[in-house]
């Protein structure tokens, strides 16, 4: 196997041309088999394959940098720098991470997961090496995708005045998530198809050289003009206008002309871009009929591509969400659906399906998704934009700036809040109780199970003002169905009622806090149930209420601490001195890392048992704590 004689970073240079050859093939057998029992980011890695093994033959790691924008297409890479072996364990707890990370290999040379931020990174890479004085290459590798997102035109715009070798690589497979969208992509669409002609381009230009003496001039000076004919003869004009030069379209699964193009591209003294074209899930056909199915997948059988259990039958949140906004817009002609390039794991490919004319994909990008959102309000209509926890955190200027003080009826649907499991820190939904609640103007609710998401998405759609509504991943709960009393702004809903301690949940903590409350039970306590629903504004009276028989105020949330429902429990307990103990539960001051999100709940002491025996060991301290008064 070729593949063994990698390992470690540039080992890959060893290799003879006929292994080379061969070795693509290896890197995607390798790839399908383990990424079918671990899941993982299967078709945009099967994409990149060659490219990444020129990128490899051509410079040398760890000194010239690497930086892969998103990160989820960058296994082949691990592979080369020595990391096959971590495949095993892929984005498991403890394991290797589905993304680039530092602390992972020196040979990651900027950590990633959300889009579009690689030419921005990579700039600041080639200003720091050129300031030291250092001559090592700096390479950003960014999908048709990423470049919808906002970050990367700014960086463009920046780059453009470079006066030193920054490659920036286009990976153009047509596709995002799903289909990819906008002018950009119809601008690369039409660069792709004038690869048809350039049997007709060099025939132009083939024919101007003809022309004795003046020929060559003539070539020259219309590569040089701003004309459109100059479009004939010198394709990428918008970059080459910029002041970055345009190489390429190039067919980015054939290695020896990717080296060539590197090369000729390292001789370049200021920002070039390699317009290079793969296809989505090469060389697997499920994964090439089917790329969206296999961008992000669970494990599958290799043969017929079918998914291998794991995926519940049972309704996810999103699903619920997408079904009650689709029954609501059925009535109500003024309800728009937006999605930053997630359509599919949001659900609302759903609405797309039923209300195209309502329905708005806007690419990789969430700020202006929210700003979108809020001039659609502004003009009459009933706007909601679904995005997941982590992502929103990239609009927060727009929820302040453009949708809460204007008091406009943004409906965010965050989805993903909570743990989300393997696909590690930089898409943990851990922060956006915390970021939402300083804005003045915000609601924000939770549901505990699918029936309350179902009244609350039509609570949210009503709601005159910004309201956010947040629910995790995965399926919606079940339990607790007979509690459905209904939704009233501000108001929490008390499940069970008895005194002593009382725990406070946020959403989908509910089945948590319900063992808590058993365990507790069993142990002799005495244990209220109280579902916060609302976490902004924070319901006072039930806590007012609460503290006359209560001991301990037990809060639980999947967010971090800091700024999270418990803290403003707390902080309302000392304001109004209402001389109750209490005990936050939640996420501490840390990211956490990739794991199954049941090991992660672990690892972060949201279990069962972890709590209950804080809950213990805090409410015997109480005592103590009063008695010493
Ligand atoms: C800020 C942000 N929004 C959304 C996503 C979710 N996301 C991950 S990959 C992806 C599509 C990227 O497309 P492209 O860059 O073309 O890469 P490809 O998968 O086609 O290789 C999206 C939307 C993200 N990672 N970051
Ligand atoms: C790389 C990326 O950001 C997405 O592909 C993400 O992994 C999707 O997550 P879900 O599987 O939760 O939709
Ligand atoms: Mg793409």
């Amino acid at each position: 196997m070729i593949l063994e004689k990698i390992q470690r970073e540039n080992d890959i240079k060893k290799l003879s041309p006929e292994e080379l050859g061969l070795l693509a093939e290896e890197i995607r057998q390798f790839l399908i088999e383990k990424i079918s029992r671990t899941g993982g980011h299967l078709a945009s890695n099967l994409g990149v394959v060659e490219l990444t093994m020129a990128l490899h033959l051509v410079f040398s790691l760890p000194e010239d940098k690497l930086i892969w924008d998103v990160g989820h297409q960058a296994y082949t890479h691990k592979l080369l720098t020595g990391r096959r072996a971590g495949f095993d364990a892929l984005r498991k707890y403890g394991g290797m991470s589905g993304f680039p990370k530092r602390k992972e290999s020196k040979c990651d040379a900027f950590d990633t997961g959300h889009s579009s931020t690689s030419i921005s990174a990579g700039l600041g890479y080639v200003a720091a090496r050129d300031i030291l004085g250092a001559s090592n290459s700096v390479v950003s590798i960014i999908g048709d995708g990423a470049m919808t997102g906002g970050m990367a035109y700014e960086a463009l715009n920046n780059a453009s005045r470079l006066k030193s070798n920054f490659i920036i690589i286009l990976n153009d497979n047509n596709m995002s998530i799903s289909e990819n969208v906008g002018g950009m992509s119809k601008y690369l669409n039409g660069l792709r198809t004038a690869e048809a002609y350039t049997g007709l381009k060099k025939g132009v230009e083939d024919t101007l050289l003809k022309i004795p003496v003046q020929g060559e001039k003539i070539v020259n000076k219309v590569k040089k003009t701003k004309s459109g004919i100059k479009q004939l003869l010198v394709p990428g004009m918008l970059f080459e206008d910029m002041g970055i030069t345009y190489l390429g379209p190039i067919d980015g699964h054939d290695v020896k002309s990717l080296c060539r193009t590197l090369h000729e591209a390292k001789r370049v003294n200021h920002a070039v871009l390699i317009h290079v074209l793969t296809k989505k899930g090469k060389g697997y056909t499920p994964a090439e009929e089917n790329p969206a199915r296999f961008h992000g997948t669970g494990p599958f059988d290799v043969a017929t591509g079918e998914s291998n259990g794991g995926s519940s039958q049972k309704d996810s949140y999103s699903d619920v969400f997408s079904k009650v906004l689709c029954d609501i817009a059925g009535q109500d002609e003024r309800v728009t659906a937006i999605t930053a390039a997630m359509a599919d794991g949001t659900g609302l490919s759903r609405f797309q399906k039923y209300f195209p004319e309502r329905f708005f994909d806007v690419g990789i990008a969430e700020e202006h998704a929210l700003t979108f959102a809020a001039g659609l309000a502004a003009g009459g209509m009933k706007p909601v934009v679904a995005v997941y926890s982590s992502f929103l955190q990239r609009a927060y200027d727009q929820t302040i700036h453009d949708i809460c003080l204007q008091k406009l009826p943004v409906f965010l649907a965050v989805d993903r809040a909570g743990l989300v499991g393997s696909d590690g820190e930089t898409h943990q939904g851990l922060f956006d109780l915390s970021f939402l609640s300083t804005i003045p103007n915000m609601t924000i609710m939770s549901p505990k199970n699918r029936w309350e998401m179902a009244d609350m998405v039509r609570f949210a759609v009503d709601f005159e003002y910004p309201i956010a509504l947040r629910y995790p991943r995965g399926e919606a709960y079940g339990g607790l169905k007979n509690f459905r009393t209904p939704v009233v702004y501000g108001k929490s809903e008390v499940i069970y009622e008895e005194e002593d301690i009382v725990i406070l949940f946020v959403g989908h903590m509910a089945s948590l806090a319900e063992e808590v409350r058993r365990k507790l039970k069993d142990t002799g306590y005495c244990c209220s149930l109280v579902n916060s629903r609302f976490i902004k504004p924070l319901d006072t009276k039930m806590l007012e209420r609460m503290a006359a028989d209560h001991t301990l105020f037990v809060t639980i949330e999947e967010n971090v601490l800091t700024g999270g429902y418990g803290e403003q429990v707390l902080s309302h307990v000392s304001r109004a001195h209402l001389g109750v103990h209490v005990l936050n539960i939640g996420i501490s001051d840390d990211y956490v890392e990739h794991g199954s999100v049941d090991v992660l709940r672990h690892e972060v002491g949201l279990d069962c048992e972890s709590i209950t025996k804080k809950v213990i060991t805090e409410y015997i301290s109480c005592f103590k704590r009063e008695n010493i008064k």
